[in-house]
C-alpha cells in the first residue's frame, strides 16, 4: 500500500514519522504497515469509510490506546529521535506533548477556569497570577476569550457544545503542546460553532502541527494541507490535499471523494 513518508523534505520538518505500524485489537489487526511522516506546522486529515483505522491511528500517536488492555502498536513512530511506542517512553510527558480533543465534548465537571487550570498543573507550578494569564492565554487561542470572560467560575458544563468543544481545544492548547489530534472534533456541533472551530484550526497551525481525522470531505478539503485516505487498516494514499481531491492517483481513493464508494 501507499507509503507517505515526505521523499526529499527536511528531516526537521518531520514531527511524527510512522514506519511500519501495526495495531492490534486483541487478535484483530486494526492497522497494516502504516508508513507516513507527519509534518511540522501542517494540519494532516485522515479520511476514509467507517471503520478504516483513522482514530485508531491518531489513538497511537499519543499512546491513548495504553488505557485500555489488550490493544498495542508495533512498529515505529519517531518524534524528537526517538520511538514513543518504547517501553521507556513517559507516556504523560508523551500526551503533554501530544494533546487530543476527542469527537464529543468533555469538558470536566469543574469550572471553566479549572479546566484550562487543571492540566497545567500536572505540569508546571505556576503562582496564581501566573495561571490566571495562562488561562487567559489559551482561551484566547481557542476564540473563546470573549465569550467566557465573565463566566470563568461557571461549570465547564453549562456552556454551548460548541463553546465545550472550544474549551476542550484551550485544555490542550494550554499544556503548550506540540502537536493537536482531533478526532472528529465537529461532527457533534451546528455549522456555525463548526465554522469557528475550522477558523481556529488555520490559526492554530502557525503554531502546532495538527492531525484530524474528519468524516467531512469538504471539511478536509477546506482545512487540511495533507490528506490520508485510508480503508480497512491500511493507508491507501497520502499526499498534498489539493492533489488528493482533485488528482488522486488511486482509484480507490477517487471512488471515496466523490461518493462513488461502496
Ligand atoms: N476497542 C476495540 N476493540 C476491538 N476492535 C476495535 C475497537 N475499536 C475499534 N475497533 C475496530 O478497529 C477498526 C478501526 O476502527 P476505528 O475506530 O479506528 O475506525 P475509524 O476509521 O475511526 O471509524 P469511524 O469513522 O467510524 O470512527 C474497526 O474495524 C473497528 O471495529
Amino acid at each position: 500500500m501507499a507509503s507517505g513518508n515526505a521523499a526529499g523534505v527536511d528531516a526537521n520538518k518531520v514531527t511524527l514519522a510512522i514506519s511500519k505500524l501495526d495495531f492490534y485489537y486483541g487478535s484483530f489487526q486494526g492497522l497494516k504497515n502504516i508508513n507516513l511522516d507527519i509534518l511540522e506546522g501542517k494540519v494532516t486529515a485522515f479520511i476514509g469509510p467507517s471503520g478504516c483505522g483513522k482514530s485508531t491511528l491518531l489513538r497511537t500517536f499519543n499512546r491513548m490506546y495504553d488505557l485500555y488492555p489488550g490493544q498495542r502498536a508495533v512498529g515505529e513512530i519517531m518524534f524528537h529521535g526517538r520511538n514513543i511506542l518504547d517501553a521507556g517512553q513517559d507516556v504523560n510527558m508523551l500526551r503533554a506533548k501530544v494533546g487530543m480533543v476527542f469527537q464529543k465534548p468533555t469538558p470536566f465537571p469543574m469550572s471553566v477556569y479549572d479546566n484550562i487550570a487543571f492540566g497545567v498543573r500536572l505540569y508546571e507550578n505556576l503562582s496564581k497570577g501566573e495561571m490566571d494569564e495562562r488561562v487567559e492565554w489559551a482561551l484566547k487561542k481557542a476564540a473563546l476569550w470573549g465569550e467566557v470572560k465573565d463566566k470563568l467560575n461557571k461549570s465547564g458544563l453549562s456552556l454551548s457544545g460548541g463553546q465545550q468543544q472550544r474549551l476542550c481545544i484551550a485544555r490542550g492548547v494550554a499544556v503548550k503542546p506540540e502537536v493537536l489530534l482531533l478526532d472528529e472534533p465537529t461532527s457533534a456541533l451546528d455549522p456555525i460553532s463548526t465554522a469557528k472551530i475550522e477558523e481556529l484550526i488555520a490559526e492554530l497551525k502557525e503554531e502546532y502541527t495538527i492531525a484530524i481525522v474528519t468524516h467531512n470531505m469538504q471539511q478536509a478539503a477546506r482545512c487540511s494541507d495533507y490528506t490520508a485516505y485510508m480503508y480497512l487498516g491500511e493507508l491507501v494514499e497520502f499526499g498534498e490535499t489539493d492533489q488528493i481531491f482533485m488528482n488522486p492517483v488511486r482509484k480507490q481513493t477517487q471512488d471515496y471523494i466523490t461518493g462513488r464508494f461502496g
